[in-house]
């Protein structure tokens, strides 16, 4: 250890799921060995055991730690992710793309607006955006020599960002992963690099006469003193909402789904096409994930427990997965929706479940995380604890959690789907405070930087404007200023968008062809 005593030197990360040993790898690779990192983890509460869908985001996390593609991907049995494919919310048939593909604009006028105006084409989504198409034909983002598909995209090789920090074009692709592989690759990443790994039951919490912790206890390996305390241990906020008591704010006003019942269905590679995408399903009490991994689908449905019962949830789910899930068992989870009041309070800061948790759709928990952990780097404290950065930590991770919110509410608030209780009550259900305002504003303009929730929460504009256009609930007029503009140049932005799809499935392999030469060249 280098350095003077005035800054914050023995962090204990207690939990070992995602969070945990997210938290534990980047704080060591931002900070080396100036700062010691304890995990500990125990070996009888398990981990949420699922997450499998991420933000494009989510690659500055693995350039920070100086992990490409090659090396971290065939372990977590890792594919790509273009978009979320929302499939029956509108009716049922229906789909379309929320992809990973910023949407250009003519004129001034994002060209979901002049959709709206000429409809080139009936879905919104295969005229604005290349990606449509690609996903539809099952797709790689790059191609088999490895290069990036032709987007306006260019990769910043070896240099390493944070989601703030970059100000690029949309990045063109997500992940999914195996969350528990992610942990255990985290974990060896970690302790090869001098993170401590304790194995036990944190069993009770030591805190001084102003509140603050000073230990943990474990059942075994006796106290473990720290600084700096980070609860990561999910739902239970073991630190953060018991020992520290903070408050939970919950969610579920205007967000009702509160469990999930996941599957691991088997699947082949080599016969089952890989969809390279996430799809959301709308269902009688909510909506099933289906996610293709290069082992398995993962595969749940979250539901509303007041609208469902778990058992016809697991009946549900199976009868839509089909024979291949038959020896399958059900993981039926619980989830708590909403955040803690502040995620820093005095020295313990929470991250991941325990902070805050909207529920699975557009897949945000570990884009949470990774926020998270990069604000924590961002606002760490010297030995005086400056009260300004906590506050500053708390105000920003509170936003992302509470903009997320509004974000997922649109979803059910947009849906057409009105065929029962469930989906009828979401669009009478209360609203977070300004989303009733905004969506008055979004049926004579498409969203935009000036209309969308003000502060950073990760959902770029064009976000909103595939959730209004797609779930079809909602009608949305075109800007009146598009009748006196020459259409002509939006018109040609269309064809090209056509042609330049056109050309990429000539080109592209699919993500099985793909992924069957990463794994052979592993
Ligand atoms: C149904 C569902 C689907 C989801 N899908 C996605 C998705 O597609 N994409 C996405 O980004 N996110 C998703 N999430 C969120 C994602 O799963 C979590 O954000 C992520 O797994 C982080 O969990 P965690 O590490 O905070 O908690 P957990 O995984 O619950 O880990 C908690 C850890 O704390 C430890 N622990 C608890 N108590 C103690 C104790 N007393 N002593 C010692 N250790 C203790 C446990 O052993 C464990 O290691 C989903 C969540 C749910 C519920
Ligand atoms: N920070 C952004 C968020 C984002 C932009 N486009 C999409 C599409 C989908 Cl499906 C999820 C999130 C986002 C990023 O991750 O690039």
């Amino acid at each position: 250890m280098t350095g003077d005593a005035s800054t914050v030197r023995n962090v204990v990360v207690v939990g070992g799921g995602t969070a945990g040993w997210m938290t534990a790898s980047y704080l060591n690779a931002a900070f080396g060995d100036r700062v010691s990192i304890t995990v500990v983890e125990s070996a009888q509460i398990g981990t949420i055991g699922v997450g499998e869908a991420t933000f494009s985001d989510i690659r500055h996390f693995f350039d920070f730690l100086g992990l490409p593609e090659r090396e971290w991907m065939p372990e977590c049995n890792a594919t790509y992710k273009l978009a979320v494919r929302f499939q029956d919310w509108r009716e049922p048939g229906h789909h379309f793309y929320h992809p990973f593909e910023q949407l250009r604009s003519v004129k001034g006028f994002p060209l979901t607006d002049w959709w709206l105006r000429y409809k080139p084409n009936e879905r919104f989504d295969i005229a604005c955006f290349v990606m449509a198409a690609l996903i539809d034909g099952g797709r790689s983002p790059r191609h088999l020599d490895g290069r990036l598909i032709e987007q306006e995209f260019v990769e910043a090789d070896g240099v390493p960002s944070t989601i703030a920090e970059y100000q690029g074009a949309q990045f063109p692709y997500a992940y999914h992963f195996e969350a528990h592989l992610l942990a255990k690759y985290l974990t060896r990443y970690s302790t090869l690099r001098g993170v401590r790994h304790v194995t036990d039951n944190v069993v009770d919490v030591g805190l001084d006469e102003r509140g603050w912790i000073t230990h943990v206890d474990t059942a075994e390996h006796g106290r473990i003193a720290g600084d700096l305390f980070v609860d990561c241990t999910g739902f239970r906020g073991l630190l953060i909402n018991k020992a520290l008591a903070e408050p939970f704010v919950s969610y579920q006003d205007s967000l009702p789904n509160n469990s999930a019942v996941a599957l691991q269905v088997p699947m082949d590679m080599d016969k089952d096409p890989l969809r390279p995408c996430t799809t959301a399903t709308a269902q009688e009490a909510g909506w099933i994930w289906t996610i293709p991994l290069l082992s398995r689908i993962g595969t749940g449905y979250v539901y509303a427990s007041d609208y469902l019962e778990p058992d016809q949830a697991e009946r549900t789910l199976r009868e839509f997965v089909g024979p291949a899930g038959a020896n399958a068992t059900a993981n039926h989870i619980k989830m708590r929706i909403g955040r803690s009041n502040r995620s820093w309070v005095n020295n313990c800061v929470a991250i991941g479940l325990s902070s805050g948790f909207v529920e699975p759709l557009e897949s945000t928990g570990i884009f949470f995380i990774h926020y998270a952990i990069e604000q924590l780097v961002k606002y760490y404290p010297a030995a005086d604890w400056n009260p300004s950065l906590r506050d500053g930590y708390n105000d920003s991770v509170r936003h992302v959690q509470d903009g997320v919110r509004e974000f997922l509410v649109l979803h059910y608030k947009a849906a057409k789907r009105d065929d029962n209780a469930y989906w009828r009550d979401a669009k009478t259900r209360v609203m977070p405070d300004g989303l009733a305002e905004r969506l008055e504003q979004w049926r004579s303009k498409v969203p935009d930087a000036g209309s969308t929730y003000a502060r950073y929460h990760g959902l770029p504009p064009y976000s909103y404007n595939c959730i209004l256009l797609g779930m079809g609930g909602i009608d949305v007029a075109p800007s009146p200023a598009l009748e006196l503009l020459d259409e002509k140049a939006a018109l040609t932005e269309f064809h090209q968008i056509r042609d330049k799809a056109q050309a990429l499935l000539r080109v592209l392999p699919t993500q099985n062809e793909y992924f069957r030469r990463m794994r052979n060249e592993a």
